[in-house]
């Protein structure tokens, strides 16, 4: 799955389902359906307050207010949705970060001055940290310009005729928004091609490059209403896994081999051969291991 849909571009083949992804879609969504079901029935009332319980408590006694209802079929639709949007896209990101900074030293050197300071190799890192690890968060940045994990965002469609920048768009267009031309146009950014981090911090007002799709010059996370819902969580989780693998351990590649950093074409642009790392021991006590 993943893999671009020649009925996307082409609605009128879509019955033709050339590629087997509708069939090949429909048998997965069954055996995912399956394993949800036999988790949400396993859970039973443990007393446990995830976000798996709330969802369960909402759909068997409503809200406070007694409305807030959430059937079955929409719980397992939430837990489907984090599974599908939440899983491949945070892997691959961590992963082109830490390719990146492998191939550049010395960003990896500011990103382990930075831990020092701000977690010390005495500690290890606490969610509190991540607000102040800002070259961290840069260099999480420049890699969403460069590796925009969906370069196509979702595709639009319009529910009826409008104009776009001059253009007419017909009801029903399917419109794809190509976010990483956007972010390595070189009108709009010095040495697009270049990995920079610096450029981030550099700019007077913090907000201007933020996640939520505001400046339509950098869009990882989309905009407007299909803008992506796990952006707060993908954004913690990846700078806490990062801080965490970067503050533990040095990261070099294996003797004698190369690093590369090609893509392979899908619906989320991974590497396309797997980084390959050998960590060593860097905190000061072992125990904090
Ligand atoms: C680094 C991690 C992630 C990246 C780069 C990413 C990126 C994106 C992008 C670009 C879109 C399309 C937005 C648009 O077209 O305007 C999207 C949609 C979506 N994302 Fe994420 N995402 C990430 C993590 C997550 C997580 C953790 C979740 C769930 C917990 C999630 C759930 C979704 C869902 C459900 C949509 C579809 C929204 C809709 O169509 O209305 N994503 N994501």
């Amino acid at each position: 799955m993943g893999r671009p849909n020649v009925s996307d571009a082409f609605p009128l083949l879509a019955m033709f389902d050339l590629q087997g992804v509708q069939r090949e879609a429909a048998e997965l969504a069954a055996r995912m359906d399956g394993m949800i079901s036999s988790v949400i029935e396993r859970r039973g009332g443990n007393g446990r307050k995830d976000f798996l319980q709330v969802l369960l408590d909402l759909n068997r006694n409503g809200g406070s207010d007694g409305e807030s209802y959430v059937t079955t079929n929409q719980v397992k639709a939430l837990l489907m949705d984090i599974l599908v949007g939440g899983t491949d896209t945070t892997s691959t990101m961590l992963e082109w970060t830490m390719a990146q900074l492998v191939k550049h030293p010395d960003a990896m050197s500011k990103v382990y001055k930075e831990l020092n300071e701000i977690v010390g190799q005495n500690d290890i890192v606490e969610e509190s940290h991540l607000p102040n690890l800002t070259y961290l968060e840069a260099v999480i940045k420049e890699t969403f310009r460069i590796h925009p994990a969906l370069p196509l965002l979702v595709p639009r469609c319009p529910s009826r005729t409008c104009e776009l920048g001059g253009y007419t768009i017909p009801k029903g267009t399917i419109v794809y928004l190509n976010a990483y031309a956007l972010h390595t146009d070189p009108q709009l950014w010095e040495d697009p091609l270049e990995f920079k981090p610096d450029r981030f911090l550099s700019v007077e007002d913090d907000t201007k490059f933020d996640f939520q799709g505001n400046n339509f010059q950098f869009l990882p996370f989309g905009s407007g209403r299909r803008v992506c819902p796990g952006q707060p969580l993908a954004v913690n989780t990846l700078k806490y896994v990062l801080a965490t693998l970067l503050h533990s351990f040095d990261w070099k590649l294996p003797a004698g081999t190369e690093l590369e950093l090609e893509d392979k074409f899908g619906i989320v642009i991974k590497k396309m051969n797997p980084l390959v790392l050998v960590p060593t021991p860097r905190l000061l006590n072992l125990e904090l291991y």
